[in-house]
């Protein structure tokens, strides 16, 4: 059972942590590994075919025990069942969660209000297979007898990035003769510059928007629309290039994509939860359904080895018990990704919605304030060159912060020794971030130079770092479809961990809403004469400046 009174940080467990937090801040990572040959291996696992060292984490076997204690004590493993059985934990939606069911590869029924949701999602993966075999086929032709080229996705938040991380990501098996472009954001640009590398004849966009309704999606659909309309016959010629992934059928067809050309989601699925389904159509256009269904089925292992293990053998719990001591006993704010190799280079923008959408709450699931840190800030980049940009923050700046490493072991494109290399810097930087390097070893090292005394005491404090900054790493074979859906459902899996400790609502949204309606608000006021006198001072300085530099032909009078 959850616990029935809440009592939060009051809890013996909390307080307990408490004090190994300051011991620990005080300890040197180093000295656990010099005391204990066996660490690494004890703080390490494996999962779904992905190798997890945690062992650089400023964690030792009793820090473990009592974060597997705190999860015990807030339910989250019951919490983790109560999600594959399709309760409706997102409270504040009143909605079951089951992206699960999505990669359910076993077919086991999964069932939401009663009803097995298998047949359905088992339906809409028959429907892409039909779709995407035609359209890689050539049997799909456009309007004027072509076959389609260039697969165009038109969504933004988790209608874009999951959906591009994995397109990239896996940019290695794309050999379907189809090429994909992500457009997402409103700024004309965005659209503008895939357009003019488009052929209307031959393009195919796919409007992905669970709602329907987001304003970005829909600008650029209908300028997409309009710039396709330019050079097709007749308006029935939309059937051929358009089509639709959404919950709402009734605003698909206002949009004027034919339903027959709409692939259905379901409220159960999480936006920035829902590229494993018919969100990920692009996905197999680009690389073909087989590889989407290895994606699912990677993804399957992870979670089943999230359902079915306790403790120390359920790797996710351990790595969301890990980001909330991090979090809210060692005082670290974010959490940095590193993926090596370019591939992965949208992971960090993708795990940033998962994350700080998903965990971003300042509520809990009752309603009453959180009584401690939520969500950390999540950043990162791509590792080598981020060793030659901001790695020195970590490596010798004031702040604690915990970083993933991550990289496929070996690589599609073979050149020289590059993958080698590529390794070395990923096993070194998180060592070096560990251990440090003391004063008296760059002074020795500067002595057996020939450096004078003078210059010794000068130099050797800028050159000292403290190390102590904690990691995990996370390798595995190859960059395969079903290593990317492993690690992508990890880190499902350790959000969902750490919100389920916090007892927030991971699952919803509600902070960006304000943001969007006061853009509607506003667009009137943006390079228009309108009387701006109810907004507050910034807000009218801002108007006032735009005001001086706007055009007439800035303001557009397409609609619908
Ligand atoms: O798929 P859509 O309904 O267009 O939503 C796209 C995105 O926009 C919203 O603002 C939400 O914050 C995201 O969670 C969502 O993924």
């Amino acid at each position: 059972m959850r616990q029935e009174r809440y009592v939060g940080r009051m809890s013996p467990i909390w307080q307990l942590l408490e004090v190994k937090a300051t011991e620990h801040m005080r300890r040197h990572p180093n000295d656990w590994f010099q005391a204990d040959g066996n660490r690494a291996a004890r703080l390490s696992g494996h999962a779904a075919g992905l190798s997890i060292d945690y062992s650089k984490q400023r964690v030792t076997d009793d820090v473990i025990d009592g974060l597997l204690a705190l999860a015990e004590e807030r339910g989250v493993l019951e919490l983790r069942d109560d999600m594959f059985n399709g309760v409706h934990i997102n409270g504040s939606e009143d909605r079951a969660v089951l992206h699960v069911a999505l990669r359910n590869r076993s077919n086991r029924p999964i069932c939401f209000d009663d009803k097995d949701v298998m047949p359905e999602v088992n339906a809409v993966l028959d429907h892409m297979e039909t779709f995407v075999d035609s359209v890689q086929s050539g049997e799909w032709r456009g309007y004027a007898g072509d076959p389609i080229t260039d697969v165009v996705n038109i969504g933004v938040g988790g209608s874009d990035l999951g959906t591009r991380m994995v397109c990239r990501a896996l940019g290695s098996y794309a050999d379907r003769g189809i090429r994909v472009h992500f457009v997402s954001n409103i700024a004309p640009s965005d659209l503008a510059s895939k357009l003019a590398v488009l052929d209307p004849k031959t393009t195919l966009f796919v409007v992905a928007s669970k709602s329907f309704g987001t304003q970005e999606t829909l600008a650029n659909a209908r300028s997409a629309r309009r710039w396709f309309l330019e050079s097709a016959p007749h308006e029935e010629a939309i059937k051929k290039h358009f089509v639709a992934v959404s919950t709402h059928t009734q605003r698909v067809r206002d949009f004027g994509i034919d339903p027959d050309n709409m692939f259905p989601i379901w409220d159960w699925v999480g936006g920035r939860y829902s590229l494993w389904s018919a969100i990920g159509l692009p996905i197999a256009l680009f690389l073909g359904m087989d590889r989407f269904k290895r994606l699912l089925d990677g993804a399957h292992a992870l979670d089943e080895h999230f359902r079915l293990n306790t403790g120390r053998d359920n790797l996710p719990l351990i790595l969301g018990l890990i980001d909330v001591w991090n979090a809210d006993f060692l005082g670290s704010d974010s959490l940095a990704v590193f993926p090596y190799g370019t591939r992965l280079g949208f992971l960090p923008a993708h795990l940033q919605q998962v994350m700080m959408e998903s965990n971003g709450k300042r509520v809990r699931i009752d309603g009453q304030p959180v009584d401690s840190h939520t969500s950390a800030v999540l950043w990162g980049g791509l590792g080598t060159n981020g060793q030659h940009a901001f790695y020195q923050l970590l490596h010798q700046g004031t702040r604690l912060i915990p970083s993933d490493f991550i990289s496929a072991i070996r690589t599609h494109s073979p050149i020289g020794s590059q993958q080698q290399q590529l390794l070395a810097n990923l096993v070194a930087q998180s060592r070096a971030l560990m251990l440090g390097r003391e004063r008296e070893d760059i002074e020795a090292q500067m002595r057996a130079e020939g450096a004078d005394e003078a210059t010794i005491a000068r130099i050797a404090p800028h050159r000292v770092c403290p190390g102590g900054q904690p990691s995990n790493t996370i390798l595995f074979p190859q960059m395969t479809p079903e290593a990317v859906g492993a690690l992508l459902a990890l880190y499902e899996h350790r959000v969902f961990v750490a919100g389920a400790v916090w007892q927030i609502d991971s699952f919803d949204q509600w902070g960006v809403e304000l943001g969007k309606q006061m853009a509607n608000e506003l667009e009137p006021f943006v390079g228009s004469d309108l009387a701006d006198d109810d907004f507050d001072g910034s807000t009218r300085w801002l108007l006032d400046e735009i005001r001086q530099h706007w055009t007439a032909e800035q303001s557009g009078d397409e609609e619908g």
